[in-house]
């Protein structure tokens, strides 16, 4: 049979195109994390990608791993122009290495309010098109009704998450739902991440009942974190900012300190704001060190944006974050009806670029050049496996812990 035939074989293998051959990534590398590697690449004029910039993700670990399996299956099925989009998937096969093609993005979020929050403190305003924060969440909204409706959480928005395509890209000024993340285990909330990834997480984003140990994710919590991104837009500033502990060992979902600046700013909510409050999981702990939460009775989201930012209360903006803010999940819109609200309906219009042909003030990424990065000569990088090896050989015990831990809960 030919499959077998390794002739047969040694023709398909030396047919099969080489990712090194294709694209040129030497010391381009923009991003590191347990998740694997990204290089800003162009392809070699022997390949027969279109010519501009691309995104290569090179998957942590070796073989087809299970979140490797996942990415790559959903990111198959999705197509939006709000969502990035995989372009090609290549395996090595001598290194058994797997590496995903993007279109690249220059900027994200994380980066562009930064750099407006350092050029205000050095009081060097820099100008921005009136619809951008409305042309930018226009977009997210797009791109998470897609998901959405197609039964896809995205579970960890924040503004690193969201990428704005350059001025060198054909789609200038678009914005592109993704995924940097971490090496997530199972998609669960109560999965200790920072366990995980020594890289700090932030609960910045994370709806109230996750804090509070809700169990599964929902489309509402992907809406909570939206309106986190909506508020740091107008801001600038994150708006449940929370010093992180460098050390968080535990492995609880409740936070107290991020629930305390959720109630600074929203208030406390009351049985009338949150009817099902008091059936969650660390409700007990939330009484035991928040009391009836009095001491939040003048604290609200319309003092806190009209006192920090002069916003009016009335306003279209303020009524839709604050609709997304709601505290009680049940009370918070879909995707589909945040984009219905009267704020995407008045001018000025949300547009497709959301720079609107402004120049756009930000840099380009910068490359990492860590020094502990291999050449990336596949052989040497084999070196370099046992530490990742390690990761895998914890997530594998962590996995099974985990199964044992349900299993008890089931039998319990
Ligand atoms: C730096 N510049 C740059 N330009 C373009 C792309 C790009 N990269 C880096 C890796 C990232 N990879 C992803 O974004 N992957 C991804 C994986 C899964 C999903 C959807 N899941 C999210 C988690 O919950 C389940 C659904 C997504 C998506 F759809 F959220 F975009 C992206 C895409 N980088």
């Amino acid at each position: 049979r030919a499959w077998m035939d390794a002739d047969f074989r040694r023709q398909l293998s030396a047919r099969r195109e080489r990712v090194e051959d294709a694209f040129e990534f030497e010391g381009r590398k923009v991003g590191r994390g347990s998740y694997g590697q990204v290089f800003k690449t162009k392809p070699r004029s022997c390949a027969d990608a279109p010519a501009g910039d691309y995104a290569l993700k090179q998957i942590e670990g070796s073989g087809l791993s299970m979140s490797a399996c996942r990415e790559i299956a959903l990111l198959r099925e999705l197509k939006h122009p709000n969502v990035i989009s995989l372009k090609q998937v290549y395996l090595a096969h001598e290194t058994r290495q797997i590496w995903l093609l993007f279109d690249y993005a220059e900027h994200d979020l994380w980066r562009m309010i930064n750099f407006h929050a350092s050029a205000k403190k050095c009081n060097s305003q820099v100008s921005l098109p009136p619809n951008f924060t409305k042309s930018i969440m226009h977009q997210i909204l797009c791109g998470i009704h897609y998901l959405h409706s197609n039964w896809v959480l995205h579970r960890d928005l924040k503004p690193a998450n969201i990428l704005v395509m350059g001025t060198t890209s054909p789609e200038r000024g678009r914005v592109k739902i993704a995924d940097l993340g971490l090496a997530r285990l199972f998609h669960q909330p109560l999965t200790p991440l920072t366990e995980i990834d020594p890289v700090v997480v932030t609960f910045w984003y994370r709806a109230p009942e996750l804090l509070l140990g809700a169990r599964h994710y929902t489309k509402a919590i992907d809406l909570w974190a939206i309106g986190c991104i909506m508020a740091e837009l107008i801001t600038d500033k994150p708006l449940f900012y929370c010093k992180q502990e460098e050390d968080i060992k535990t492995s609880s979902p409740y936070n107290r300190d991020q629930l305390e600046r959720i109630f600074s700013v929203m208030g406390f909510p009351s049985q009338q704001d949150w009817r099902d409050l008091p059936h969650l999981p660390k409700y007990g702990d939330l009484v035991r060190n928040f009391g009836t939460g009095q001491q939040y009775a003048r604290f609200s989201l319309g003092r806190h944006m009209s006192r920090s930012f002069g916003m009016s209360e009335t306003s279209p903006e303020f009524r839709l974050l604050s609709r997304l803010l709601a505290m009680d999940p049940l009370r918070r819109p879909s995707a589909r009806e945040a984009l219905e609200d009267r704020y995407f309906l008045e001018e000025p219009r949300p547009a497709a670029d959301v720079f609107n042909g402004f120049d756009i003030p930000y840099g380009k990424r910068d490359f990492i050049s860590d020094s502990s990065d291999n050449k990336d000569d596949p052989a040497r990088q084999q070196q370099s496996q046992p530490v990742h090896a390690s990761l895998q050989q914890y997530q594998q015990s962590h996995q099974q812990a985990l199964l044992l831990q349900q299993q008890q809960q089931q039998l319990s």
